[in-house]
């Protein structure tokens, strides 16, 4: 059997009984660490699961699964993913490339960071399409997301932005010369990220994206409970001025807030607000949300 598992947001303990116990059956245990990384080193899984984990890289997944899937028809084998495996990055090309091979598979899910962005307050139902925002280089500054924050602030509709991160990249010069040298991670801070969405609206200029009329929240590390989940409410101008340290450790993502706000949600995000008057003066104002 093929399992693919769904390891939750935060430590070793997210995994739920059904995953733990088809870990524990498995000949091999993979770890897809380049599109989300938990709250822990790979050690501390080893140590709660009792099993040898082996780190599979981008390539290993997507391009060269015939090892991961290695005689995974006659004993158990399985990629561990952070989140849920079909949240966000689906993984749904192994699955497929399992089962061309008619090797039997099974998906065992978990919280992935789009259900847990309910801890914002704002309601999973009025959310539109995802983004994803990547790091802009002086010459390449990808803009397709903001015409989905378009669609989605028509209809009303919150955006879920996720952050880019950037795990076992190489320098050009490495890559040319063929050496096996890797950047350290880089993770996209919530003032960066506001920084660049702020420079799209000042260029395609729509109007979604006013730095003091737009409301939006930053969530960090959810799923990691008071000693690392952070959850800061404001305009976009107030997150972007507000110091960097206060987003915590990455992970990050932050939602843009649409118009079709309801009042509860507005009272349950104003306790992360940086400041509460603003917070609600422009969900009254410029949202035009009723609140007592
Ligand atoms: C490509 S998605 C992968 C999602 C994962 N498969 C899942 O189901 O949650 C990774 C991005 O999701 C966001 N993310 C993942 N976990 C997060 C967390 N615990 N807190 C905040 N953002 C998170 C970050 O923006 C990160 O760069």
């Amino acid at each position: 059997m093929f399992y693919i598992i769904g390891l939750g947001l935060s430590d070793e303990k997210d995994v739920t009984v059904r995953g733990l116990e088809a870990i524990k059956s498995c000949a091999r245990v993979y770890l897809e660490a380049y599109t989300s990384i938990l709250m822990v080193q790979k050690d501390r899984l080893e140590a709660f699961y009792g099993k040898e984990i082996i780190l599979a890289d981008r390539d290993t997944v997507e391009t060269q699964s015939d090892e991961i899937l290695r005689d995974a028809d006659k004993e158990d084998v399985c990629l561990l993913v952070v989140g849920d495996p079909f949240g966000a990055t689906t993984h749904t090309d192994i699955v497929l490339r399992a089962r061309a091979r008619k090797i039997p598979t099974r998906v065992i899910h978990n919280a992935s960071i789009m259900n847990a962005v309910g801890a914002s307050g704002l309601q999973l139902y009025n959310f539109g399409q995802t983004v994803s925002l990547v790091f802009f280089t002086e010459t390449w500054k990808p803009d397709s997301f903001y015409d989905r924050i378009k669609e989605n602030a028509d209809l009303g509709l919150h955006t879920l932005v996720l952050l880019d991160i950037k795990v076992k990249e190489q320098s050009d010069e490495n890559l040319a010369r063929g050496r096996k040298i890797y950047e350290p991670p880089r993770y996209m801070s919530i003032p960066l990220a506001v920084r660049q969405l702020v420079e799209i609206e000042t260029i395609r200029s729509a109007g979604i994206l006013d730095p003091d009329k737009t409301l939006a929240i930053a969530l960090s590390r959810v799923g990691g409970g008071d000693e690392h989940q952070r959850i800061v409410a404001g305009t976009l101008n107030e997150l972007l001025n507000h110091p960097v340290e206060a987003y915590g450790e990455p992970l990050h993502s932050l939602v843009i807030v649409g118009r079709r706000l309801h009042h509860l949600e507005v009272e349950y995000a104003e306790d992360f607000a940086i400041n509460r008057n603003t917070w609600r003066a422009v969900a009254q104002d410029v949202y035009g949300c009723s609140l007592d």
